[in-house]
């Protein structure tokens, strides 16, 4: 890093609120790695609903549970629109205001708020400073998130540990960009976005569609590189994704697999092929399973779908199956048992 950017400007301190680095600030001044206890998370019977002009309300989330525990990796995926990341924002406590919700958030087996500074959310959306170089935005971001007791030099390496990790190095001294000044991708402007929320090192993080706009090699590289925190220093790490590829979906520990508010499978994702397959939708050999997952559980083009191989059946049928088989499975009843083993923890 080089000398001249070796404080926060001044201007940069009277920015209004809304400032990604100021909100960032707020959420994570206080945050101090001084134990290593993690933070499991669950969730039961969780309903989310929002208004809807035709029958009052709608429901977004029915009645789902699930966990997230330290040093794992938990995989939201489902179809667009399926509430993926309503349960994101459930879970993290930042739903929108016309919504309604029931059933229980608990953290570490408590109904509680996550205390101030544990966790971080990466959203959809690049909220970054379009002047500033990535050198610039993660090194004054550090300066503002992490602790007045650091020193400087360790605030730096952090930033400098944290840009490699995401594979910016070369980037470093380009500016983000925007609509009027070519900058960064939109792939590295997301590495950015996850740089700027993993300086703290919070023991829950949440990330929306993490790999939105990068290519399959980039996007093993950053989720290999989230998969390597949550294990390393026991983080809780929750993430929606869209269509991972058969190596990124390989790295994750858990699934949750929404279908239009429901849950189609909770649990490792290693053996979401088997319960598929054990309903009737085996995994075709060579195609990539969260390919197959998506394509069985999407209704939206269930009139011009050419259905299962010999078995025609609509993807409605099939949701109402899996969802059936789901309640009444192991998977299940684990999921169920593990939530109520935190909360007697
Ligand atoms: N605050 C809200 N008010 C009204 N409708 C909402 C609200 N939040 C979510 N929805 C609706 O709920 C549904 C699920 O939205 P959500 O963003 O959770 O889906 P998603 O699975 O993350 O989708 P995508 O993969 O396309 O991002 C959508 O139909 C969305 O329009």
């Amino acid at each position: 890093m080089d000398s001249s950017i070796d404080e926060v400007p001044n201007n940069m301190s009277k920015k209004k609120e809304s400032d990604p680095l100021i909100m960032a600030t707020k959420i994570n001044i206080s945050s101090k790695d001084d134990n290593n206890d993690g933070i499991y998370l669950s969730w039961k019977d969780l309903w989310v609903s929002v208004p809807d002009k035709k029958v009052g309300r709608r429901p977004i989330l029915e009645g789902i549970s699930g966990y997230a525990q330290p040093g794992e990796v938990l995989a939201i995926m489902g179809p667009s629109g399926c509430g993926k990341s309503t349960l994101l924002d459930a879970l993290a406590g930042r739903l929108a205001s016309n919504t309604r919700q029931s059933g229980d958030i608990l953290v570490n087996g408590r109904k509680q708020a996550l205390a101030f500074g544990t966790s971080a959310y990466v959203t959809q959306d690049d909220t970054l400073m379009t002047t500033l170089t990535v050198k610039e935005t993660v090194y004054y971001s550090a300066q503002l998130q992490l602790p007045q007791s650091m020193p400087l030099h360790e605030k730096k390496e952090r930033a400098e540990e944290t840009i490699k990790e995401m594979g910016l190095q070369e980037a470093m001294n380009t500016r983000i960009g925007g609509w009027s000044l070519k900058g960064l991708s939109g792939g590295q402007k997301r590495r950015v976005s996850i740089c700027i929320e993993i300086l703290t090192r919070p023991k829950l993080l949440f990330l929306d569609e993490p790999t939105s706009g990068l290519d399959s090699a980039a996007s093993y590289h950053v989720m290999n590189r989230i998969i390597k925190i949550a294990q390393q220093d026991m983080r809780t790490i929750v993430a929606s994704i869209h269509q991972p590829s058969s190596e990124v979906f390989e790295l994750f520990d858990n699934l949750c697999l929404l279908s239009y508010g429901k849950t189609i499978y909770f649990g490792s994702s290693s053996k979401a092929n088997e319960f598929f397959a054990i309903n009737g939708f085996p995994c075709p050999y060579m195609r990539n399973p969260s390919d197959h997952y998506l394509r069985t559980i999407n209704k939206d083009f269930d009139n011009i779908e050419e259905g299962f191989g010999k078995n025609i059946i609509s993807s409605s049928k099939a949701i109402d199956t899996l969802v059936m088989s789901y309640e009444s499975s192991e998977a299940c009843l684990n999921v169920r048992q593990k939530v109520l083993t935190i909360c007697q923890k």
